[in-house]
């Protein structure tokens, strides 16, 4: 199994001297570690996410008078036969972890259900460790590096713009990289993904006894991303209410978390990406002029894959060779990728030769295995680029849908856009699900 982020800090609470020496054996795997007791822990030390060894029931009362500095849904319980069967544990286990998993299990579980964890973390947080990469010799590339690292070295806001799967978030973390912040956390927070009323909470947190349901203070992104950079994703889907809570915490960096009674100074820096058109989306009322300015200091447009078509074979082989290398690609394969439009941009490269390369039995891959509709090589161009792009959307998602055997949350993974986001494409082109 490939660990998408073996660099990333997992706590461990481990309150005996394990028999388990499950620290080393993670440790083995890749997982960088913080190894506390539960008796003497540091939250100042804390990563995101971590597992909380409950070895017996008489741990409850230790366990229960911290668990309101948990993140919730952040930590795995792993637990013996014994603590497993003590109701009050159970019940803690359900309020506050994200699983749970008997000690006795193989590592690997473990090791599966962090995975899972970090994979469902809801938003997503990265912390990043290791450095983003745009590959391309382009000059599209060269220059977007280039832009991109002088970005770093200022503090003013970002605007990145560009079509889906351009690569804006690899974009933001280049920035952030590059940034004197590099060693603070990178927050990235979907905009789409977030119901309007949530909005707020997500950006501020709140108080334990905020309202009803509060049991615990949670922390809301700013906080999480103090001193780093917070990545405001898919900006253009951000309703009138929650563009105006935004704009006000720019214009003064302060915030209070509902419930709380202080206001706090933040200190983050702030990068958005859309895939509107943010100008557009202006002159038609619906994002306003005031906060796309405020936004909009250091602006770029990400280039569309078939505007720098010479970047396509790198691309493919550094994909290949990071998930697939002993797969390779033929003379017809790269000549029918080359011929490409990619509405879907890198993205849609990277999923199409995955999926080729997971359905290959013969480690070779021909333009046949890529599955790209045949008209896009061939058909005279009589139609708008919209209508265009609008037809291979539709057939990607399609694609996508049947090879997830019409999973939405899967296809939305793959596709790594939100749940809601594949719901509103499915609308847009009557994509029917059964
Ligand atoms: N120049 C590049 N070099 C290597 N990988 C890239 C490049 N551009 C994009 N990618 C890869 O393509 C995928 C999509 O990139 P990313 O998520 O940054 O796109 P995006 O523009 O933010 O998409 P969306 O608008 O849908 O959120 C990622 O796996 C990313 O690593």
């Amino acid at each position: 199994m490939s660990l998408d982020h073996p660099t990333l800090r997992v706590l461990i609470v481990d309150n005996q001297d394990s028999k388990l020496a499950l620290p080393q054996r993670l440790a083995a795997q890749g997982w960088q570690l913080v190894v506390q007791k539960l008796d003497a822990l540091d939250p100042s030390q804390w990563p995101d996410v971590g597992i909380i060894h409950i070895p017996a029931p008489n741990q409850f009362d230790a366990l229960n008078a911290v668990s309101h500095q948990l993140q919730e849904g952040s930590y795995i319980a792993l637990c013996s036969k014994q603590a497993l069967a003590c109701e009050k544990i159970q019940t803690l286990i359900r309020n506050t972890f994200h699983d749970y998993c008997e000690d006795t299990v193989p590592t690997q579980r473990f090791a599966q259900s962090l995975e899972r964890l970090l994979s469902e973390s809801r938003p997503r947080i990265e912390q990043l460790t290791t450095p983003p990469l745009i590959l391309g010799s382009s000059t599209a590339m060269t220059e977007l590096r280039h832009k991109l690292s002088i970005y770093g070295r200022t503090e003013l806001p970002v605007l990145l713009q560009g079509e889906s799967g351009t690569g804006k978030e690899c974009a933001a973390q280049w920035v952030h990289q590059h940034s004197s912040r590099r060693d603070q956390p990178f927050i990235a927070l979907n905009c789409a993904a977030i119901p309007d009323n949530q909005f707020s909470i997500e950006l501020f947190g709140f108080e334990k006894g905020a309202f009803a349901g509060a049991s615990r203070r949670h922390q809301g992104k700013i906080h999480v991303a103090e001193g780093g950079t917070l990545f405001l994703d898919e900006i253009g889907d951000l309703s009138q209410t929650s563009q105006a809570t935004l704009l006000r915490f720019l214009e003064s960096n302060l915030y209070t978390p509902l419930g709380g009674s202080h206001e706090q100074l933040s200190d983050v820096r702030i990068i958005c990406a859309s895939n509107h058109n943010l100008d557009e989306e202006v002159a038609a009322g619906n994002f306003r002029l005031d906060l796309f300015h405020r936004l909009n200091v250091l602006g770029l447009n990400l280039p569309s894959l078939r505007t720098h078509r010479e970047d396509i074979p790198v691309l493919a082989e550094h994909f290949l060779n990071q998930h697939e290398p002993q797969v390779v690609l033929d003379r017809s394969a790269l000549d029918a990728l080359m011929a490409h439009d990619f509405p879907g941009n890198v993205r849609e490269l990277r999923n199409c030769l995955l999926r080729a390369a997971v359905n290959n039995r013969h480690g070779i891959i021909r333009d046949e295995d890529l599955g790209l509709s045949p008209c896009d090589q061939s058909e005279p161009a009589t139609q708008t680029l919209t209508q265009y792009r609008n037809r291979q959307e539709s057939h990607y998602i399609r694609q996508c849908l049947k090879d997830c055997q019409n999973n939405v949350q899967e296809a939305a993974d793959r596709l790594k856009i939100s749940r809601s986001s594949l719901y509103r494409l499915i609308e847009k082109h009557h994509i029917p699900l059964p």
